[in-house]
């Protein structure tokens, strides 16, 4: 890859084997259990990678930087006076916008074909022979593996994979040797941390190094919070994923998650903002949790090939509908606020293959192979019809992500659940976290193309009769920039200590959330992304979901509740009850309570269910809308208000 002159973004060139395939980006775990040699080249070569001197333009800093900070151009696209006018050009963020899933497709192509480099130059410094033919051989196949951060973690491993936390890690290194060396997941070391004057504020330059739940007095990494805190809204976001890929139709609905008035009651929720609460909720205040910043912690990059994967998947079972044409929420190089953005608007700073003009959304849209991959579910070649295809994906996705919250609910781990949750309760007040584990005792997820969805457990199919069952989902909307900077809306059902900020999190009770990555337009932390400078004068709102019945499911199984059904009967009283939401600001990694918080408006709906002879559910009910659940508690729907 030259570094002067346009960048072209291939993603790594290859030509389709004889039946067609591509190799296929792989979850981590199962990378590392089942490809040890894909592994073993991931960490040698995302090391050499990260260790690149930072001034090169495809060094992993750089291209970590195009994300956000330190906002000043990439490969030649806009001028240093571009980023500083804020009607010019706003930088390459495109959140909120149509463009939020095709703008990152390049974007992680960039970084893998960079990370390639790196991959290539490594299996070919093993010594010649054996061993270097096998890592040579194993990288011809390495592709960029993902995190799939909803799937149900094997019984007794942890929902975030100690391939994140352990800070040193196992390898063959080069010469054969087996060693230990720093883990290139656990975290980026900044080789320094303004390689050009200002390139972070000093909130980022106090940080040495990427950080997860930074400890606020010491700035110390926290990765042990984050398993417990994926775990305990585990359910709601799984079935999250399945609504999302089973039941939205319509790209613009499924893609990103800005509302407006029309947006359908069974429509609230997006990729977008399922997306936003994983940077919430692995970056704890650390630098996962601020879209300024989050690029340089190595998960991103895992975490937004899996939002790729989803995409990806929804795609194949909709291909008839992409992104319709948009007034531009924003400026940039390209395009000035209010001009229609649509699926040829410039993907800057990203050069095409020919590197004279930008990808488009249109010429990444159908294929990740135009890329040179594919994901487990997408491996179309291996049918011979559409449609036998697309029943294999419903098959795949049912099996991952809730055949049915039934069947979801007897495979999730409570137990398990539990005692992590005690755990993270322990080690909150040890001085010393406990000692990590070794990255391979990983337990492999089982991911095959043959998965099955499983039909409902004899001792619940009393809660669906006739196989049919309400799904009960909590719609929220807010307005991204009102409190000028990022916050969540928790829900919880049950009761809390209300009291503690801190414990809100891990409070068993709560469901789920809705992350809202606002940012500062005034003050001292004051944003230099134009765009969301717009997005704030413009009041902009968005909105996200928190499916309910899973944690309705624990309810009536723990029979304190009271709760023994899922019918509305019971569970209106029952929720106008137990059903409750706190808002947290997050971003320095103190927990600021928030009371009030400006366009919130939470509500309640529900869908039929019907479970088919096949175990996957049909979503296609209408959506009833229940506003005597939320009416009188603040930011609720009121009865006669229109959703
Ligand atoms: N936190 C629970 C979900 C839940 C929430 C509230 C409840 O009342 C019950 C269950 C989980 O991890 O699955
Ligand atoms: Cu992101």
């Amino acid at each position: 890859m030259s570094t002067t002159g346009n960048i072209a973004i291939t993603g790594i060139l290859t030509t389709a084997g004889s039946d067609g395939s591509f190799p296929l980006r792989r979850e981590l775990r199962d990378l590392q259990r089942n490809f040890p040699d894909h592994y073993n080249l991931l960490v040698l070569a995302l090391k050499d990678f990260q260790a690149l001197n930072e001034s090169v333009q495809t060094s992993y800093y750089q291209i970590a930087g195009i994300h956000g900070l330190p906002y000043k151009p990439w490969n030649g696209v806009g001028s240093n006076s571009d980023w500083q006018s804020t009607s010019g050009f706003g930088g390459y963020c495109t959140h909120s916008s149509i463009l939020f899933l095709t703008w990152h497709r390049p974007y992680l192509a960039l970084f893998e074909q960079a990370l390639y480099n790196s991959i290539q130059k490594i299996a070919n410094q093993f010594p010649e022979g054996a061993l270097r033919t096998k890592y040579v051989e194993a990288a011809k196949t390495f592709r960029m593996p993902y995190f799939d951060w909803a799937t149900q973690p094997p019984s007794g491993s942890s929902a975030f994979p100690s391939a994140f936390t352990s800070p040193t890690v196992q390898v063959v290194d080069v010469n054969g040797k087996t060693k230990s060396t720093p883990n290139p997941l656990y975290r980026f070391v900044f080789h320094p941390v303004n390689p050009s004057p200002d390139d972070f504020p000093a909130q980022w330059s106090r940080f040495p190094t990427t950080v997860r739940y930074p400890n606020p007095r010491t700035g110390q990494s926290q990765d042990n919070r984050v398993a417990p805190i994926l775990a305990n809204e585990l359910a709601s976001l799984r079935t999250n994923v399945s609504l999302l890929l089973l039941s939205y139709t319509n790209f613009d609905a499924f893609s990103f998650n800005r509302w407006d008035p029309n947006t359908n009651p069974g429509e609230f929720g997006s990729l977008e903002d399922v997306h936003n609460e994983i940077h919430d909720r692995t970056g704890g205040g650390g630098h996962m949790s601020s879209l300024d910043v989050s690029s340089f912690d190595p998960l991103f990059w895992l975490h937004h090939t899996n939002v790729d994967r989803l995409w990806a998947i929804w795609q194949d079972l909709n291909p008839d509908s992409f992104l319709s044409p948009r007034p531009a929420p924003y400026s940039t190089f390209n395009s000035t606020q209010g001009e229609s953005q649509t699926k040829d608007t410039p993907l800057t700073p990203f050069w095409d293959k020919s590197a004279t003009k930008f990808w488009t959304s249109e010429e990444i849209q159908d294929t990740t192979t135009t890329f040179g991959y594919a994901y487990p579910e997408t491996q179309e070649w291996k049918y011979k019809t559409g449609s036998e295809y697309q029943a294999a994906i419903r098959q795949a996705v049912t099996a991952l992500y809730g055949t049915n919250v039934f069947a979801n609910f007897a495979a999730a781990n409570v137990q398990a659940r539990a005692a992590e949750h005690t755990q993270l309760v322990k080690s909150l007040s040890l001085a010393t976290p406990p000692p990590p584990v070794p990255v391979t005792a990983e337990k492999p997820l089982l991911i095959t193309q043959e998965m099955k969805a499983s039909p409902i457990p004899e001792e619940l199919q009393h809660l669906a009769p006739h196989n049919k069952y309400p799904e009960w989902v909590v719609n929220i909307r807010a307005q991204k920039h009102g409190l000028h900077g990022a916050f969540r809306v928790i829900v919880f059902l049950g009761p809390i200590n209300e009291d503690d900020p801190d414990s809100w999190q891990t409070e068993f009770n709560a469901v789920g959330r809705v992350s809202v990555l606002g940012r500062s337009t005034q003050g001292p932390t004051t944003t230099k992304c134009a765009k969301c400078i717009t997005d704030a004068a413009e009041e902009l709102m968005i909105s996200g979901t928190v499916p309910l019945t899973s944690a309705l499911l624990q309810d009536i199984v723990n029979e304190n509740t009271g709760l023994q059904s899922l019918q509305p009967d019971e569970v209106v009283p029952y929720l106008k009850k137990e059903l409750k939401w706190k808002v947290t600001m997050f971003e320095t990694g103190e927990e600021k309570n928030c009371v009030e918080v400006p366009g919130l408006r939470v509500s309640v709906t529900s869908t039929e269910v019907t479970i088919g002879e096949d175990g996957l559910p049909d979503y296609s009910g209408e959506y009833v809308v229940y506003p005597e659940i939320t009416d009188g508690k603040p930011g609720g729907l009121k009865e006669g208000e229109h959703i």
